[in-house]
């Protein structure tokens, strides 16, 4: 089923998963806004956005700010004249031994990965609310939201965060027409692992590369995971076929994590 005509909101838009999050959901038929903090590559994404002949804005916020979360959803809804689904997508890596975390380690990443997330999920549905209409939540979790991974300590509780908030959320606000859910990647070819694959190196010793080799040696069907197929999923959660699921974190990472 089609979201032609709806209007998404995608943070973390500029690059990675994001990207291909918001041109899958152009090419399904969707308007764009997309929220990141970096400008000139937000353009980029634009342009691509337009040359599929949807709508498309942006708007520069940090999604760790309750205010400017607020700001960039009311920016859409003027902009692109409505707003149905919102994709909690930014977020951050952090590579670190449990022993060597400080605590302005845990509120950085808890202020973006959980924070963010939460913010979202009550800017969007109280914007679905006050305008009486239905809306789907869809918030970016992880395999690290399954499991807790060495040296992503730290990370693995926002993601495991993020799946509570999902489903608490869709409890709260399932009588309202609004349903809330969360993809679950394994390891994406991203800026984000290229980072991660870095830090393991200082940390561990381990050679440029090895860490993501090996976590792709672990992957069932043999390859690294590509924002597409992230997206895929994400198609389908913001889609009218998804409308009996809430609550869900799911999965997606080419048989890595097995719930
Ligand atoms: N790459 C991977 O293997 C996996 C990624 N994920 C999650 O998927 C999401 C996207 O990851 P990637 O695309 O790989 O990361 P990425 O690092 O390539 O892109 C993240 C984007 O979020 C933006 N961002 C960061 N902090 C922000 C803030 N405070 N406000 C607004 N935007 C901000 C960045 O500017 C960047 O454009 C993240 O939540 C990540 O935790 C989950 C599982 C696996
Ligand atoms: C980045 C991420 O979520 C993992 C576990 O690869």
């Amino acid at each position: 089923m089609s979201i032609e005509g709806k209007v998404a909101l995608v943070t973390g838009a500029a690059q990675g998963i994001g990207r291909g999050i918001a041109l899958r959901l152009a090419k399904d038929g969707a308007d764009i806004a997309l929220v990141d903090i970096k400008r000139e590559a937000l353009a980029a994404v634009a342009a691509e956005i337009e040359a599929l002949g949807r709508k498309v804005t942006t708007f520069v916020a940090d999604v760790g700010d309750r205010a400017q979360v607020r700001a960039a959803i009311d920016h859409t809804e003027k902009a692109l004249g409505g707003f149905d689904i919102m994709i909690n997508n930014a977020g951050i890596a952090q590579v670190k031994p449990i022993a060597s975390v400080a605590p302005e380690d845990v509120e950085r990443i808890f202020r973006i990965n959980v924070q963010g997330v939460l913010w979202g999920i009550q800017a969007a549905a109280d914007s679905f609310m006050a305008r009486e209409q239905k809306g789907k939540i869809i918030n970016a979790c992880s395999i690290a939201g399954h499991d807790g991974f060495a040296f992503l300590g730290v990370y693995s509780a926002t993601k495991f965060a993020v799946r509570a908030l999902t489903q608490a959320a869709a409890k709260e606000y399932a009588s309202k027409g609004i349903t809330v859910n969360a993809y679950c990647p394994g390891v994406v070819g991203t800026d984000m692992w290229v980072e991660i694959d870095h830090l393991f190196a200082q940390i561990t010793g381990a050679p440029e590369g090895a860490t993501f080799r090996k976590y792709v040696e672990g992957i069932a069907l043999g390859r690294a995971e590509t924002p597409e197929d992230v997206a895929s999923l994400v198609s389908y959660l913001s889609s009218p076929d998804s409308d009996y699921m809430t609550g869900q974190s799911i999965l997606i990472d080419g048989g890595l994590v097995y719930r």
